[in-house]
């Protein structure tokens, strides 16, 4: 049978490709930051120019209506974040917005599909490297047309793990997250990482750079399409907590296997984070 979301993932890619060019080409007035949430928590013109860019293109071609759009900065000016049977994007324009002001080399664009409520496709553009990752839920997944799996590393001991800081810095969190790195490095395993950004760390498993990598405190539009990569190069999803992992939750952790996220979820510290779908009074 046909793939019925075969265009829409084809439209993805290309509009990746677009939008990763757009933030390559950004100016030196398009790096100038205002902050969000926090003073830490950047967004820069090109932030707003991509996402508007990725979903009137994505508009234009299929929306007539039947589509919904979550977009990270659409959401942050009051737009609803709630994930329904319809058909959605989920999309993140610049991944690792810190990263792309300070010139740190790892910034991506993340494009996810799904329909009641399941993520069929994700595409993530690794733009500065040049590098298209994307999946198809069934169909395996890709860097640069080439197949991509997960490390075949079982022993904690020989793995590299990554994670983020995030942009809280109240006390307790940050105590938390340190603690956290902290006890799974003096397991110890060989290295701890971060790129900056999520999407990209989640390609890094992916693709058998790292073997997991765990976070509390991104977004849906984070993670959505690297989720669909992790699972097509065969690794795993799953809450922090050991249990199923929850699209919305802002909570996950992505491995190559079970032993090796078991064994991180062992030293995880949880901390309390709002839902991505809560009312918005409580955000
Ligand atoms: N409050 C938060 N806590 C943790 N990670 C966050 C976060 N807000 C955004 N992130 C994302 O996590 C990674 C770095 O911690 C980036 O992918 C960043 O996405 P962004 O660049 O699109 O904001
Ligand atoms: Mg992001």
């Amino acid at each position: 049978m046909a793939d019925p979301w075969q265009n829409e993932y084809d439209f993805a890619v290309q509009v990746a490709r677009v939008a990763g060019a757009v933030i390559r080409n950004a100016g030196e007035d398009e790096t100038k930051v205002q902050t969000k949430s926090c003073a830490v928590d950047l967004v820069t013109q090109t932030d707003e120019r991509v996402e508007k860019i990725i979903i009137g293109s994505l508009k234009e071609q299929f929306g007539n209506g039947t589509h919904c759009f979550i977009g990270e900065e659409s959401v942050a000016k009051g737009e609803p974040c709630i994930l329904t049977d319809k058909p959605t994007w989920i999309i993140d324009p610049v991944d690792g917005t810190t990263n792309f002001v300070h010139g740190f080399p790892f910034v991506a664009v993340s494009i996810a599909f799904a329909v009641n409520k399941e993520l069929e496709f994700g595409v993530v553009y690794s733009c500065l490297e040049d590098k298209m990752y994307k999946a198809r839920k069934g169909k395996g997944a890709f860097c640069n047309d080439e197949p991509i799996k997960v490390s075949d590393v079982n022993d904690i001991n020989k793995s590299i793990i990554i994670s983020e800081h995030g942009t809280d810095r109240s006390i307790e969190k940050v105590t938390k997250i340190f603690s956290t790195m902290q006890k799974i490095l003096c397991i110890p395993v060989h290295g701890l990482r971060g790129s900056g950004t999520a999407a990209t760390n989640m390609c890094l498993v992916a693709s058998g750079a790292s073997e997991a990598f765990f976070e509390i405190g991104i977004h849906c539009w984070d993670i959505a399409a690297g989720a669909v990569i992790v699972k097509e190069a065969g690794g795993l999803l799953l809450d922090v907590d050991g249990g199923p992992f929850d699209l919305m939750s802002r909570r996950m952790v992505s491995a190559n296997n079970k032993v090796i996220a078991d064994r991180i979820i062992k030293e995880i510290e949880i901390f309390q984070v709002v839902r991505d779908d809560a009312p918005i009074q409580k955000k």
